[in-house]
């Protein structure tokens, strides 16, 4: 589901990594982990193909879903408009019904009509996750600091649905700075020391 073949990134003159080799299986769990600055949300960046290497290669087979570390959403959309543009633009369009069945789990279903732009942080993200929970989603997560803002309640909510995507054959990358509470085994990549 990804390869990564003798990768190197550097940022700003400093080399972050080299040599990573990695093979990541359908329903593999991978926690990306490393030090503030070790080079945790460039991998991804190169993973997702938002940046190119220094070294080496990244294949991705079929898939992938990406959630970066902000967010990232328009502030003048409602969290339905949000949340089906969003899809739509990956490729799977939803209908209204299923984006709302993906706001129940979030706890956004109640505000799917208020603009982003007067949601907390929290909430922010969990309009960001929703996303996992919609019916039609590529197979490879990629989820950079999936649980910043959350609360304990969403943290679980959260790792129980990457346990039943792993135990469904999907596969995930992420990284956090707490571990999270799953079940199913997970990988885990170091990253920095450079
Ligand atoms: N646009 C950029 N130009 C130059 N250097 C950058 C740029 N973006 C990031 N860096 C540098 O690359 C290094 C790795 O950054 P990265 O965001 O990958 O770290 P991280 O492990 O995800 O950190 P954190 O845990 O704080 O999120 C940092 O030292 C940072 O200063």
């Amino acid at each position: 589901m990804l390869l990564l073949q003798q990768l190197a990134q550097s940022r700003g003159g400093r080399l972050l990594f080299e040599g990573l080799d990695l093979a990541l299986h359908p329903g593999e769990l991978l926690w990306v982990q490393g030090a503030n600055g070790s080079g945790k949300t460039s991998l991804l960046r190169l993973i997702c193909g938002l940046s190119g290497p220094r070294a080496g290669r990244v294949h991705v087979e079929p898939e992938l879903l990406y959630l970066g570390h902000n967010p990232g959403l328009k502030e003048v959309l409602t969290v339905i408009e949000q949340l089906c543009s969003s899809a739509a633009l990956a490729g799977h369009p939803c209908s209204a019904a299923e984006a709302l069945a993906a706001l129940a789990p979030v706890g956004l279903r109640e505000l799917a009509g208020q603009r982003l732009a007067r949601l907390s942080a929290g909430q922010r993200r969990r309009a960001a996750l929703a996303r996992l929970w919609l019916p039609h989603v590529a197979p490879l997560w990629v989820l950079d600091e999936p649980v910043g803002a959350l609360d304990a309640a969403m943290v679980d909510r959260l790792a129980q649905r990457l346990d039943r995507h792993a135990r469904e054959g999907g596969s995930v990358v992420f990284t956090s700075h707490q571990p999270l509470p799953l079940k199913q085994p997970v990988r885990t990549l170091q990253v920095g020391g450079h």
